[in-house]
């Protein structure tokens, strides 16, 4: 499916690196608009990436395609400013944790195609992970036609909207999680006497091979697991502090939290 330019409305962190994936997966930065608040951040898409950064109601006159990219919290203003400029025709795509779809269509003119993303930003190394849920005006070529955006840049998975809370919480925040284990192996091998570069490129290629092993072994993380815990050995010792600290039952509140979270951004509570 063609449609025709694509504006992205905040491009911030998550914004400008979809930006950056769809200019890597063979658009051009004809293609694209984007628009921010920052003029240091404006000069910076403009130089890295060649894109014309525009006013938000220029933005959205101008798109088939808009991604609004703000935070929740500034979601509400952004519509109002943009909501009756939008093209007819125009499909909106919202990355925004928490806000329903209909939240959405609420502040849109009626009828307005909206699709749900929740994206992680491994998309900047064509590793995302995205979920799609379509509003209910998308049709299914709406949905196939965010798909097909986000395919080059990682996995793309259909979800129930209800699903896409705990979606957010496992992988739209997950990346922090992982980055922040990695932190705190680098700490400890500094702990344990290491330099720090030692530290950290044996902490980083263990987090790259254990992750291929995941995707391509398929094995269970158990079963991964118990392959690298010898009786009597190291790795038991290390696992028996693990749960007298009780890390596992820590994730599992700690991703409830984040779950939480994402429903109070939904209520407006933000
Ligand atoms: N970061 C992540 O890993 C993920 C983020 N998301 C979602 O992506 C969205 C953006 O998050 P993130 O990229 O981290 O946040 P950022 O703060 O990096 O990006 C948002 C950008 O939008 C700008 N902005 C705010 N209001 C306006 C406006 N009215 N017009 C134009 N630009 C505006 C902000 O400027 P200023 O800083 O001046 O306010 C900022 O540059 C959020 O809704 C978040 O839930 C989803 C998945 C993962
Ligand atoms: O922390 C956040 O709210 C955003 C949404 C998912 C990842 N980052």
């Amino acid at each position: 499916m063609t449609r025709g330019r694509i504006a992205v409305l905040g491009a911030g962190k998550m914004g400008g690196a979809l930006i950056a994936g769809l200019l890597r997966s063979g658009h051009t930065a004809d293609d694209l608009l984007a628009t921010t608040q920052e003029p240091e951040r404006a000069e910076e898409l403009r130089s890295r990436h060649g894109v014309e950064v525009v006013s938000n109601l220029e933005a959205a006159r101008a798109a088939a395609t808009v991604v609004l990219a703000v935070k929740p919290q500034d979601m509400g203003t952004l519509l109002e400013e943009v909501g009756t400029a939008l093209a007819p025709g125009a499909l909106v795509v919202s990355v925004a944790a928490g806000l329903p779809t209909s939240w959405l269509e609420g502040r849109l003119p009626a009828g307005t195609p909206v699709v749900r993303v929740m994206p992680n930003t491994p998309v900047l190394v064509d590793e995302g992970m995205s979920a799609v849920s379509a509003g209910s005006h998308a049709t299914s070529e709406h949905l196939a036609y965010v798909e097909e955006l986000l395919a080059p840049v990682g996995r793309v998975l259909r979800v129930p909207e209800y699903q896409l809370d705990a979606v957010t919480a496992l992988s739209g925040s997950g990346p922090a999680y992982f980055f922040y284990m990695c932190e705190a192996m680098i700490e400890a091998g500094l702990l344990l006497g290491l330099p720090r570069s030692v530290a950290h490129e044996l902490v980083v290629q263990t987090a790259v091979g254990s992750a291929r092993m995941l995707r391509e072994a398929g094995e269970s993380p158990v079963a991964l697991r118990e392959a690298v815990t010898s009786p009597a050995g190291t790795t038991i010792a290390a696992i028996r502090e693990l749960e007298n600290h009780r890390v596992r039952a820590a994730l599992l509140s700690a991703l409830e939290a984040a779950r939480d979270r994402s429903k109070e951004l939904a209520a407006g509570t933000a």
